[in-house]
This record gives structure tokens, sequence and C-alpha cells, in this order.
């Protein structure tokens, strides 16, 4: 687009022009001045109906002003302070740790159909399976590591989505609510699985209703005609089509049990208060949240006390009326913290494995330098200086494929684009930093996979031409407060797993990778992946 139309363009949407703007001073310009995401921004990606309004407009993702003020600043308590972000480092390697061990179910594994467990969604036929080896979906999976990371980080719950995602029916259950379907039946889980794994489901439900070829058939109507919002949702909730209603029910459901957990977490508290009045100690504080009642467990004897939710919650007490969070608000940035923290992370982690399988140079590298790490702890200094090319490749690989590929944003004036160009007030501006990371007038070989771009040693042929070309987490005062867990998360597992894994395509990968667009931009077949345990490879080359 950007080589046909220049580094400027407008599209029309029926009665809207959007502007799309990837030169990257520009852009950067636009995001700091255009702080102002459209109204009802929430609107953008699905047409909202149903009871869930006031928790959709809350979350700092979509909110402004105060709102946005007051949810934006326990998000920064919680995973920005570097105090709370050592704290939860434990946490996260606990996951990894899990994960990685549950992986070894895969090692042996015999090799499933992309798509399988779900319905074909047309797109994964001419696979070049051959049936043999061992092959799974690793997009699928992983996300049970991203989604127990929410769990611990978010409530300092154990979600069980690592163990209950295990075995035969994890990827498959995953792949079935990726590619679910066209007969209309529900991708949700079943309510024998833990809230864990129901909170992935309705995530990756909501993920899959965002995608263009998924979405509501009103959706087109509502950002064509935003004049015509109220008949659209009128439409929409007296006539829902199945993409409506199975969206709109995910994100009840992560609604709902966000307020369960907001509810639990008050529960366990006043337990404790009672315990410590009749002198029971607070030893098993956590009420009846101490074991799987419920469908969850919490850790470490309680809800922990550095998590999100304890932020939020202990966060009011005290402070003045006009910065403590409502109910609502409560939830909304529960509810946030679950889509915002889940899909992206999973999203980076499979595309940075998939950079690595088709690089294998670039492996080598990254696998010496995790195996000098050894089985030193990960401390927040460790996994800040001393993982610089595993850090360089999560970068590349997010340039090359960023999860959220553009920012959308409204004018709040005339704003002046440059050569005689104006985006009138209120017109939409479309951020378009995907464009911006595939410039070659900005980065060399733009299509190229070339970690030492982010190094001292490549940075003066590789690097970008603007420092601030690069911008997966966004820019300016919207740009993505988990930026640093997110970091985190990745590091750790790719450590833990390159460890002890040799990574490699399974023949199954439809290629070239083929990716899917909508809010967040996703492979569209999974990412297949084969591993081998090092220690079995390395005695087997030893055997002569
Ligand atoms: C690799 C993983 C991630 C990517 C690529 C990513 C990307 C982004 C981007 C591009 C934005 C800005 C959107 C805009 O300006 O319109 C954003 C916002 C946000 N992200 Fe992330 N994100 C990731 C992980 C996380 C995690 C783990 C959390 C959990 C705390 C999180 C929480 C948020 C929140 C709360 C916002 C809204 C910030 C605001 O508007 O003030 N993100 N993210």
């Amino acid at each position: 687009m950007m080589e046909k139309y220049g580094r400027v363009y407008k599209i029309w949407f029926g009665v809207n022009p959007w502007i799309v703007v990837s030169d990257p001073a520009l852009l950067r310009k636009l995001a700091y001045k255009c702080v102002g995401k459209p109204a009802s921004m929430s609107e953008y990606g699905h047409v909202l109906t149903g009871e869930n309004y006031e928790i959709e407009q809350a979350n700092a993702f979509v909110a402004s002003g105060e709102v946005w003020r007051r949810g934006r600043r326990v998000f920064e308590a919680s995973v920005i302070h570097p105090t709370s972000l050592a704290a939860h480092l434990p946490a996260i390697n606990r996951c990894a740790n899990r994960f990685v061990t549950r992986l070894a179910q895969r090692v042996a594994a015999p090799a499933a159909e992309p798509g399988a467990g779900g319905k074909d969604d047309g797109h994964s036929g001419g696979t070049g399976n051959d049936g043999g080896g061992a092959g799974f979906d690793f997009f699928a999976e992983v996300g049970s590591y991203t989604m127990a990371v929410v769990g611990e980080v978010a409530y300092g719950m154990d979600f069980g989505t690592i163990e209950e995602g295990g075995g035969a029916s994890g990827a498959g259950r995953a792949a079935a609510s990726n590619s679910a379907s066209a007969d209309g039946s529900s991708s949700s889980s079943s309510s024998s699985s833990s809230i864990g794994q129901q909170l992935q489901d309705a995530a990756m439900t909501s993920f899959r209703c965002l995608q263009v070829e998924n979405a509501t058939k009103y959706l087109p109507l509502r950002v064509m005609f935003p004049w015509a919002r109220p008949l659209v949702r009128w439409l929409a909730t007296h006539f829902p089509d199945r993409a409506q209603r199975e969206h709109m029910a995910a994100r009840t459901q992560i609604a709902n049990i966000s307020r369960l957990l907001m509810e639990r977490w008050a529960a366990s508290k006043k337990a404790a208060a009672a315990a410590a009045g009749t002198g029971g100690g607070a030893g098993n504080a956590a009420g009846a949240g101490g074991d799987r009642a419920g469908g969850f467990k919490e850790v470490g004897g309680g809800i922990s006390s550095s998590s999100f939710m304890a932020a939020m919650m202990e966060g009011r007490r005290g402070a003045p009326q006009e910065e403590r969070l409502s109910d609502v608000e409560v939830i909304a940035q529960s509810f946030l913290f679950v889509l915002a923290g889940f899909e992206t992370s999973a999203d980076t982690l499979a595309l940075t494995c998939y950079l690595l399988a088709t690089h294998p140079e670039a492996a080598a590298r990254l696998v010496a330098e995790v195996d000098a790490v050894g089985g030193r702890e990960l401390t927040a200094e460790l996994l800040a200086e001393g993982l610089p090319y595993t850090e360089a490749v999560i970068k590349e690989a997010m340039r090359l494929y960023p999860p959220v590929p553009y920012l959308l944003r409204q004018a709040r004036e005339d704003l002046d684009l440059g050569k005689g160009m104006v985006a009138p007030k209120h017109s939409y501006v479309v951020l378009y930093v995907h464009s911006m990371h595939l410039n070659p007038d900005v980065w060399p070989h733009p299509e190229r996979f070339l970690p030492q771009r982010f190094l001292p040693e490549g940075s003066a042929a590789f690097g970008p031409a603007d420092p601030g070309a690069w911008a997966p987490f966004g820019i300016g005062a919207r740009m993505c407060v988990g930026h640093k867990l997110a970091m985190m998360m990745a590091k750790t597992l790719l450590v833990r797993m390159y460890q002890r894994y040799r990574v490699a395509l399974h023949p199954s990968q439809p290629l070239p990778l083929r990716m899917k667009a909508g809010l967040s931009r996703v492979p569209l077949d999974g990412i297949w992946l084969t591993l081998t345990e090092r220690e079995a490879a390395a005695a087997a080359v030893a055997v002569p």
C-alpha cells in the first residue's frame, strides 16, 4: 500500500475518510498530538450490545479522561514499577518452568493436522503434513502459558491452564476455538473446565470475532455509517448473527469472571480479617479459594498481595474519592488485563519461535546465550541486561510481525500532515505501525530477519534511519503499559525452552506464512513446531 500510495493516504469507509500514516516522524507527532482515541472506541472492533456496556467503556484501552487516567495509573503501579515487576518474576518463572515441563508431552506426541479438533476453516488444506514425527501448533499451545501468567500476575491465582491445556486435548481445543465454526456451534469451553481455561477460550473467541473475516456483518455498517449507530445496535441486539452472539457471549463471560474474581478477593480479605479477629491467623485466609472449588486455586496461601487485583482493591483504601476505582472500573481493568495480555504475548512468542526455526544461525546464537545462563535464577537484572541477543530476536520478530499492526486515533483538531495535506477535525487517523516497520527508506532490507539491527554490532548497517521507527507497543501517552511484563514473559520462556529443546519447524507448517488481520495480526494456520530434547539429541549424535 505504502509503495503505491505513499506515506500518507486516505481510505474511504462509507462516508468517512480514514487517513493512514506510516511516516515515522509524522506518526510520532500525531501519536502525541491526537492522544484521543475515537469516541466510542470500543465499538471499532465489534458492535457492542448487551449488559457489559459500562464495563467495556471503562477499560483503560478505550476510556478517556479521568477514567483512563485512573485505570492507567493502577496498571503502571502494578506492571511498570520496577518493584512490582520484580515481585511478579517468581510467578513468571514458575509458569515458564511448568509450561516447559509440560511441553515434554509434545516431544513424543503424534502429529495432529492443523485445525484438528475443530471444523475445517477452509484454510488449512495442502499443509504437507507427513503424519510422522511430533508436531503441534505452538501458537495454540503457548496461550496456556500466557494465560497462566495473567492468572498469577493479575490475581495471584493458579488458573490451571498449563496442565489442563496439556495432553491430547489442549491444542485441539485451542484450534477448535480458533477455527470454529460454520455450523454455529459455540466455541466456549464446557462448564467443567477451569476458570482459567474458560477465560482462555473466551478470549480466543473474542479475538477470532475481531478478525475481519469472522466479524459480525453489522461491523462494516457500524464503521461506515457512524450516524446510523443506534439503528445498527438495535439490529445487532434483536437480530444478532452468529458472530455477534458468540462475541458478546465470550466478552460477557470474561466480564463475569472478572467480577467473580473481584468478589472473591473481597471475600478472602474479609475472611482474613475475621480469622485475625478470632486469633485464627491468616493462614487459611483464602476462604473457600484455597482449593479448586470454584474452578481455580490461589497460590502461596492466598491472593498475592503484589497482584494487579490487590493493587486495584488496596489502592482504593484511603485514596481520595476522585482517585478511587469504582467496582465497574476494577472489573473493566481486570477484563482488559486478560484481553490485552494473553493473545498479543502468545502471538509474539509463536512468531519468534517461527523465525528462529527458519533462521538456524540466529537460533544457534540464541541457544549459546541461553546456555550461558545455565540454571541461574532469572532475576530482573539478568533479564534486562544479560540476554541482549534474545532481546534483539524478540524485537526483530515484533518488527516483522507486530501483533497490533496499527493504532486508531481521531483528530481533535485540524491536523497539519505536511505537503499541504490536512486531516480535518474528527477524521480518523490510522497510525500504521506495521507499514512503518517495513519501510525500506527506514529499515535496510526490511523484509529480512536481522536481529543484529538492535545490537551495537549491526545498528550502523541495519538499524533504522529513525530511532522511533520501532513501535510494536505503540507510542506516546497511550503506549502499552504491559510492555515490560510482556518482554519478561517472552524472555523467561525462551530461555527455559531453548535450554531444554531443539526447536524445528514441522513439515505440516503451511508456507509462506499466512496471517489474518483484525485488531491483532496472527498466523492463520498456527505455528507448527517439532521439539526434541537436546540431551537426547546430543546423546544420539554421540553414539557411533
Ligand atoms: C507482546 C505483547 C503486547 C503487545 C504487542 C501489546 C501492544 C499494545 C499496543 C500497540 C498498545 C497501544 C494501542 C494504542 O495505542 O491504540 C497497547 C496498549 C495497552 N496494553 Fe499492551 N501489548 C502487549 C502486552 C500487554 C500486556 C501483557 C498487558 C498487561 C498488563 C498489556 C496492557 C495494555 C494496556 C492496559 C493498554 C492500554 C494503554 C492505554 O491506553 O493507556 N499489554 N498494547
